[in-house]
């Protein structure tokens, strides 16, 4: 891919506080117009890495383009990036619909009439534009924060957990105005906990664990690409499975926590391809095969081990 259809070209990037390295030489690219996810364990970097993008902090050490152009040393909010880090600032004592003025103002910018009530209704508060921001729920404050970024019509949207406290119906307004954006050909970056929202929304996905890039690409290659995950195997005789299961190359057996998640059934951790292999063993050993599931759903699992936190087997 030509760099021209990068959104975010980033190599060698390093950002320490004190000892803490929280980003240790992350190279990345993001390709424009895509819903990228940014996943990692508590203290990977995600907030760090976003609050680069953003050009609220600067980098100690590596390069960072944004937008086709190169991100200096000194502190200044790239323009045509919009979005938020550790939750919207918003002014409490203000309605909704004065929150955007004011800060369409502080912006600089002079929203067109009805543009306002536009990003309203994207994020689906129109019915509470009049109410003042005080009394609003964490979720509410998600969207009015996305409603804010979407004001100043940006190139890179840029979130930190947006589905943070979002009931069923603000996920979906939140989740229908990002991927209208991305139709437009707008670039989004969103970190979040949650696989499943990820797999929902996003097209390509980050994950970061201790300031490293583990994986990045394409949300199907996540998976496809996992390394052993953990398998239950419910089968006719469990007994004689176990010692056909134990003589397969590559399956290990897995006891203790990990296996109790298995509930009951057979645990074993292996590729995928190598999971095959073993029904087939089991079955041509005249043992049944009623069940072959993932333990956890295979981007969770994907998640875990390229993170080193699935859990090992004698524990
Ligand atoms: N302003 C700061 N001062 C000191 N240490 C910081 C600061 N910001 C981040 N860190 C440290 O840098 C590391 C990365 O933090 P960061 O917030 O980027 O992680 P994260 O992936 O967003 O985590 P979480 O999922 O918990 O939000 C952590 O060890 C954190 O304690």
């Amino acid at each position: 891919m030509g760099d021209a259809q990068l959104a975010v070209r980033a190599r060698g990037l390093t950002k320490c506080f004190g000892d803490v390295v929280a980003l240790d030489g992350v190279g990345l690219d993001l390709a424009s117009g895509r819903i990228h996810g940014l996943a990692g364990p508590n203290g990977a970097g995600k907030t760090t890495l976003l609050g680069l993008l953003l050009g609220l902090a600067v980098a100690d050490g590596g390069e960072l383009e944004v937008l086709g152009r190169p991100v200096g040393r000194a502190l200044a909010g790239p323009r045509q990036v919009a979005g938020f880090v550790d939750g919207p600032g918003l002014y409490p004592s203000l309605t909704a619909r004065k929150n955007l003025a004011a800060l369409a103002a502080l912006h600089g910018r002079d929203p067109r009439a009805g543009r306002i009530d536009e990003v309203l209704a994207e994020v689906g508060l129109t019915d509470v534009a009049d109410d003042r921001v005080r009394g609003f729920s964490l979720g509410m404050r998600q969207r009015l924060g996305l409603a804010v970024a979407l004001l100043t019509e940006p190139r890179l949207l840029v979130l930190d957990e947006p589905s943070n406290g979002l009931d069923p119906a603000g996920k979906q307004h939140v989740h229908g105005a990002l991927r209208r954006l991305a139709e437009d050909g707008v670039t989004v970056v969103l970190s979040s906990h949650r696989m499943d929202d990820l797999e929902a929304l996003c097209s390509d996905v980050t994950i970061l664990a201790a300031g490293r890039v583990r994986f990045s690409g394409p949300l199907e290659k996540l998976a496809a690409d996992s390394p052993e995950v953990d398998y239950r195997l419910l089968t006719s005789d469990p007994q004689a499975a176990l010692t056909v299961a134990a003589e397969v190359a590559g399956v290990r057996i897995v006891t203790g926590a990990a296996a109790r998640r298995g509930a009951g059934a057979l645990v074993v951790r292996a590729s995928a391809p190598t999971v095959e292999q073993l029904v087939g063993t089991l079955v041509h050993a005249g043992v049944g095969v009623r069940e072959v599931a993932p333990v956890v759903p295979p981007l969770e699992a994907a998640f875990l081990a390229l993170t080193d936190q699935q859990q090992e087997g004698e524990r």
